[in-house]
């Protein structure tokens, strides 16, 4: 195939044309952690392989548990199935996944932090680069290919504390009292996540998200510091290599500081939560297109707060450049008809 058919072939993938500012009636549809604990065929997939770790650096049972959602649901995006943990670990601070924990790595202080090499990253994740290129090659065309990585912040939450933690208080407290210090573990993230984006990129992604999971617990001097600044660097950093990447960004739990982070970022569409108000949201698709924002928890429920929910989304943000998703990620407990049931109703099909 030539460059010219292979670039015609891309922007007839809706996701693509919905970053590119299109409208689409119906919108497109894919869903944060798609492929998962809720799919019976990812929890064998899953015992096949190990811990998850393993899974992540298989590219062969990766690239399975990437489709399996589309073989499902024929979702208008396959997300490549890895974890934004996955950086720390290939920069040399190990990452283990704990059941009913979650991630745990070793604290890092400052000091080290300065030391990392982030030109290690796209060697040390060869395996999960691999699967970018084995997934391109197995997903149907009209499918857009999502590559990914954590920001700088929500990344640097993990690394400094080594486990998750509900107010990130415990990196705040570092932030503050060493601010030049954790500048300089931002700056190594941004230019290892601009490193691995560019290489996912080159491997087959169409466009990439950076989710910034936990950018709320931020004050404004911080967001603007440690969420805005970094993105931006990423999206310029990105685009000199790839010249018009495709980026969505999705900084969550911050509420009217999205107007500042479309503006100042440059990103193609912003991911929405579900406390996002759609009123304002609408406000947002002058700039770039927005994805969002059913709360995970009414797909559990299903049936009228499901029905009601999809409906209320798709008729607010269905007239401008939109990409339907959840507010956050897909959780264990979802049923899958419910799943069915709601890409069903985005595209106006009768269930
Ligand atoms: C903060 C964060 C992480 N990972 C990720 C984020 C940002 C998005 C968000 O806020 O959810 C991103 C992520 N994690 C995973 C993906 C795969 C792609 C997808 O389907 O969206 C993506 C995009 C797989 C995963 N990442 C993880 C699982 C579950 C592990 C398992 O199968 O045992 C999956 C499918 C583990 C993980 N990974 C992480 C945590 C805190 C946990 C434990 C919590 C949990 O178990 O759900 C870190």
């Amino acid at each position: 195939m030539d460059y010219r058919s292979q670039e015609n072939t891309r922007t007839e993938r809706r996701i693509v044309q919905a970053l590119d500012g299109k409208t689409l009636s119906p919108p497109p549809v894919w869903m944060m952690r798609q492929a998962g604990r809720y799919l019976a065929e990812y929890k064998a997939t899953r015992a096949e392989a190990g811990s998850f770790l393993d899974l992540c650096y298989n590219p062969e049972l990766a690239c399975e548990v990437t489709l399996q959602p589309i073989r499902r649901y024929g979702f208008d995006a396959a997300i490549l199935f890895s974890d934004i943990l996955v950086v720390p670990d290939a920069l040399g601070q190990p990452v283990r996944f704990e059941e009913g924990i979650g991630p745990i790595l070793e604290p890092i202080g400052l000091d080290a932090a300065a030391k990392l090499d982030p030109s290690v990253v796209t060697e040390k994740l060869a395996p999960v680069l691999d699967a970018v290129g084995l997934i391109r090659a197995s997903l149907p065309s009209e499918t857009t290919l999502l590559g990914f990585c954590g920001a700088p912040w929500t990344v640097a939450t993990y690394m400094v504390a080594g486990r998750g933690s509900s107010d990130q208080a415990p990196t705040r407290r570092v932030a503050f009292s060493d601010s030049a210090g954790f500048d300089r573990l931002i700056d190594r993230l941004v230019e290892a996540s601009i490193r691995y984006l560019v290489a996912q990129f080159e491997r087959g992604a169409d466009a990439v998200q950076v989710f910034d999971s936990w950018a709320g617990a931020l004050d404004e001097e911080g967001f603007e510091r440690w969420a805005v600044d970094p993105m931006r660097r990423i999206v310029a950093g990105v685009r000199a290599e790839i010249p018009g990447a495709r980026i969505i960004g999705f900084p969550k739990g911050v509420g009217m500081f999205l107007e500042r982070y479309v503006d100042a970022t440059g990103v193609n569409a912003v991911g929405l939560d579900w406390s996002v108000p759609l009123d304002f949201a609408k406000r947002l698709q002058k700039t770039c297109a927005v994805q969002g924002n059913l709360d995970p928890m009414r797909l559990v429920a299903g049936g009228e707060a499901l029905k009601s929910g999809v409906r209320r989304v798709v008729d607010a943000l269905g007239s401008g450049p939109f990409i339907f998703n959840l507010g956050h990620g897909v959780t264990p407990d979802t049923p899958v008809e419910n799943v069915a049931e709601m890409v069903a109703l985005v595209r106006g099909e009768t269930v």
